[in-house]
């Protein structure tokens, strides 16, 4: 088989993709509930609260009643009295009520906000903790989606609808208990008109749950087109391409319209049938009363009091439904942040985790293969050894497998097969804690904060004062670049970086690994041309800062692999030969054509 054919291996859950959690919905509350402790912490006398507030309701129609029978049609004329005394009681009895409302949403709220806060934030963290592999599989804006808007739409939930939901039920059955104390045959038809309501909410819930999560769904997608066309303003511009770019995030923000207002038709069904099976029970209330009252069976007190009872019974029919709605929406929401947290950390810190003492750093690679994920073999039984203190390039064509190499070197994926090893101790042993202090990877675009320079650099050494800052600046002799900077190390650096040129950001990624001082430094050489002075900088300081270090920078310049100790060439994912400039130029017939190809460029430039 040629090295080109891909080669099916069995990968192992490299850069896995973040689904969505396929539990159940009580499982998934279970889960989500589990998550967030806050939300349950002192829910019980929330409950009670909110209980007490239910039960108080019932005072008003129970007071219309008595005041009726009692006081309006009381034996002897009115008892104005007992109305009064009646009316006083129930108008305390309202001011407890409010104020166990309002204790219960503020308990609901601080539960809610803090339970939520504690989700998001671990959800963040595992993002951060997943491979930037698997990060890469999921477009940005659909991760941001569920970090942001999933997470509010399970606090509105959580904040009304699970409380409501068990109050809403509770709410029913008290209402019921009073219906049929004053009269089953009213209760009766109340039930009657209310139960095929039941019933079809029943039969529509899913399909509304499937709505809402399409929903879910568009709204990750259409926060994706418009992240990727903010972030690729200029490139997008560059080409010309607005009218292709426009069409993308029109198509996506219509899919969500589209989305929505299919799964609000479903809502808005549910809730018409709901009112207008309230009419219809008051309807029936009044007619049926009426008989009733004729024939003696009930007081007028009892089927006024009924007016009031059905809309007591209503409310939490017609919630419950609203509620069941938002609860398949949360918990839509509650299964793909779920789904994040689920996601296995391919690349795992690991427990307990051995520190690598500093000092010159060797790297043995040893049978290393690799896959992607969804691709054949990408490296191939990669034997590599280096050495100590060494400068090393690692050259091939495009796509040869220079910066995988470069990614399982810093741990930033690990090997399908095989190991990589940091002075004899396999990479996957070492705390990301010590492995970050010996080994840094320089981007060819390192990534810069909208702040300072000085806070940019201190990424890389949190505690390093203004002075530490300037002396790695002056190590790596770009004190005159620096200079003429209008504000020195409190000039901003503008979105990322976007008020420096190419060649600065590239000064910055330098002083940081200089900061960071790492025992093996890993570049990725920029590409981008810089005018002359600044690549004169940027060679003075890359030699300063690889002067005694191991460096492996992947080479896209000739000068980088001639002036390197040891240069690796790679070839179609295999290391084609290792020695210096003279002896691969001698013996590769790879690097001789990427030599002839490199040389002629220079001529042209030249
Ligand atoms: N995230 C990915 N998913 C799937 N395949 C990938 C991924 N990244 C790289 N590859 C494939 O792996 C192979 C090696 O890629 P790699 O980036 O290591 O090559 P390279 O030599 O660094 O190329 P270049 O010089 O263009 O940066 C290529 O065939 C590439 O298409």
């Amino acid at each position: 088989m040629s090295p080109a054919t891909p080669e099916p291996v069995s990968t192992r859950p490299e850069g896995a993709r973040i689904g969505v959690s396929g539990s159940g919905t009580l499982a998934t509350i279970r889960r989500g509930l589990s998550l967030s402790p806050e939300l349950t912490r002192g829910f019980g006398l929330t409950l009670a609260l909110a209980g007490a507030a239910t039960v108080g309701k019932l005072a008003v129609p129970v007071a219309v009643q008595q005041a009726t029978d009692h006081g309006l049609l009381a034996e002897g004329g009115p008892d104005v009295g007992h109305v009064l005394r009646l009316a006083a009681v129930t108008a305390v009895l309202l001011v407890i009520l409010s104020v166990a409302n309002f204790l219960v949403n503020i308990r609901l709220f601080t539960a809610a906000e803090s339970g939520l806060a504690t989700l998001r934030t671990r959800a963040f963290r595992h993002i951060h903790d997943l491979s930037v592999l698997t990060q890469s599989t999921e477009r940005r804006g659909v991760l941001v989606s569920r970090v942001t808007s999933d997470v509010d739409t399970i606090s509105q939930f959580v904040q009304f609808g699970g409380i409501m939901l068990i109050l809403s039920i509770g709410q029913i059955v008290v209402v019921t208990a009073l219906m049929v104390l004053y009269s089953p045959w009213l209760a009766l038809t109340v039930w009657l008109v209310f139960l095929p309501m039941m019933l079809a909410i029943r039969r529509l819930q899913p399909f509304i749950g499937r709505g809402y999560s399409r929903v879910r769904e568009r709204v990750g997608s259409m926060l994706g087109a418009l992240t990727e066309t903010i972030g690729g303003a200029s490139t997008i511009r560059a080409y010309g391409i607005q009218e292709i770019t426009r069409t993308r995030v029109g198509a996506a923000i219509e899919e969500h319209r589209d989305a929505a207002t299919r799964a609000q038709w479903r809502s808005v069904s549910v809730f018409t049938l709901g009112m207008l099976t309230s009419g219809l029970a008051v309807a029936a209330v009044v007619g049926v009363g009426t008989v009733l009252v004729g024939r003696g069976l009930i007081t007028v007190g009892e089927a006024v009091a009924f007016v009031f009872l059905v809309q007591l019974f209503t409310q939490p029919v017609n919630q419950a439904t609203e509620i069941l709605n938002e609860l398949q929406n949360a918990v839509a929401c509650w299964r793909r942040v779920i789904g994040i947290i689920d996601t296995p950390a391919d690349v795992a810190d690991p427990e307990p985790g051995v520190t690598s003492p500093r000092g010159p750093a060797t790297v043995d690679f040893r049978g290393v293969s690799f896959a992607y994920p969804r691709s054949g073999r990408v490296l191939h039984e990669v034997d590599l050894h280096l050495a100590a203190g060494r400068r090393h390039a690692i050259v091939g064509e495009t796509g040869s497998g220079k910066t995988t190499v470069a990614k399982l070197m810093t741990r930033l994926q690990d090997p399908t097969e095989g190991s990589v090893e940091l002075d004899g101790t396999d990479l996957r042993e070492i705390s990301f804690a010590s492995l970050r202090q010996r080994i840094i990877l320089v981007p060819q675009e390192g990534f810069l904060f909208d702040d300072t320079l000085a806070e940019n650099l201190r990424f890389a050494a949190p505690e390093a004062t203004d002075g530490e800052l300037q002396a790695a600046v002056e190590e790596l002799g770009l004190a005159d670049w620096f200079a003429d900077l209008p504000d020195g190390l409190q000039t901003p650096v503008g979105q990322q970086g976007e008020s420096l040129s190419a060649g600065e950001r590239q000064l910055v990624a330098l002083v940081r690994a200089r900061l960071a001082d790492p025992d093996l430094l890993v570049l990725d050489e920029a590409t981008s041309a810089v005018d002359p002075m600044t690549e004169v900088r940027v060679q003075r300081a890359l030699e300063r800062l690889t002067a005694g270090r191991t460096s492996v920078a992947i080479a896209h310049r000739l000068s980088t692999a001639e002036a390197a100790d040891v240069v690796v060439v790679m070839e179609q994912g295999r290391v084609d030969a290792v020695g210096h400039h003279d002896e691969v130029l001698a013996s590769s017939q790879t690097y001789q054509r990427l030599h002839a190809s490199w040389a002629a460029q220079r001529k042209d430039a030249g």
